[in-house]
């Protein structure tokens, strides 16, 4: 269980001043959960994932990990990023076997694990291709590949999908439930794409910013898999679109002036054939 109680975080700024970047976040993620963070850019999303992942240090209040205080990175929990980090050099199994070299197992180990896990995300006949010879999709496979074969308790995900294209995506998104389905693990997912967010999730978080704050929270009470023609995953993607739209026109007020108005020009979310807005 990830416990995160009243979590303030600053950065000081030049000429001394500090910015609250999150102010008073408690949240609690049961083990084998899958908890979604949505909000408008700058609330605070990867602050939080980099907290939890043991990156930055709070300023103030606790985040636990399964009772322990988080103050380092941890074994027990891996990031995605959106960027998947592959050294060129190497081939996907090499990749995927590279962590393991530090858990002392003989190379024939390590590339026993490495190849359960490559096939997990269906890459099994690329075990010898290297990354330039990958798709974006592929590659980003691969970085799922490589953090399960650690086997985290936890995998920490910024927005691993969000330079991929939108059929690559849903088709991503939707294996990775299945991996989730299958290992139980507790996922932590920062997106921007509501759509993405309800279909993972057991819950999406909805954060509010200047300071980051949570708002809102959803549970996501539709069965498993969830389906994007689901009518009750559309009237949610609906409702957490409302909780965001005060906070996406304090961050539009922002940059194009306090006459703009989103409520006036409402972002639409209505098809349920594309991958829905990303805010
Ligand atoms: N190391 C840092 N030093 C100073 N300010 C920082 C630092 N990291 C983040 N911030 C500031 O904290 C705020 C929250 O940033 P963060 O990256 O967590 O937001 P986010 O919600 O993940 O944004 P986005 O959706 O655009 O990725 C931003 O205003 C950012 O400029």
């Amino acid at each position: 269980m990830i416990t995160i109680n009243n979590v303030n975080k600053s950065f000081s700024q030049r000429k001394g001043n500090s910015y609250t970047a999150l102010d008073q976040v408690s949240l609690t993620i049961k083990k084998g959960e899958f908890v979604s963070v949505v909000g408008p850019s700058g609330c605070g999303k990867s602050t939080l994932l980099n907290l939890i992942a043991g990156f930055e240090k709070v300023s103030s209040g606790t985040i636990t990990v399964g009772g322990q205080k988080v103050t380092a990175p941890g074994a027990d929990r891996i990031v995605v990023f959106q960027e998947h980090g592959l050294f060129p050099w190497l081939t996907v199994l090499d990749n995927v076997a590279f962590g393991l070299k530090q858990k002392g197992l003989s190379k024939k180990e390590r590339y026993a694990l490495a190849f359960e896990q490559i096939k997990a995300v269906h890459l099994s006949k690329f075990v010898d291709s290297y990354p330039h010879e990958l798709s974006g999709g592929m590659k980003q496979r691969v970085a799922i590949a490589r953090a399960l074969v650690m086997d985290p308790d936890i995998l920490l995900m910024d927005e691993p999908f969000a330079a991929l294209d939108e059929q690559t995506r849903f088709i991503l998104l939707k294996d990775l439930e299945e991996i989730w389905l299958k290992t139980g693990k507790t996922i932590l997912f920062i997106t921007h794409n509501i759509r993405e967010a309800v279909i993972l999730s057991d819950r999406v978080i909805v954060m509010a910013t200047q300071p980051g704050r949570v708002k809102k929270e959803f549970a996501v009470q539709a069965a498993r898999p969830h389906q994007s023609g689901d009518p009750l995953i559309h009237a949610l993607e609906n409702k957490i679109m409302e909780a965001l739209t005060d906070e996406l026109e304090k961050v539009v007020r922002e940059e194009l002036g306090h006459e703009y108005s989103l409520k006036k020009n409402p972002i639409s979310n209505s098809s349920a054939d594309h991958m829905g807005v990303g805010i």
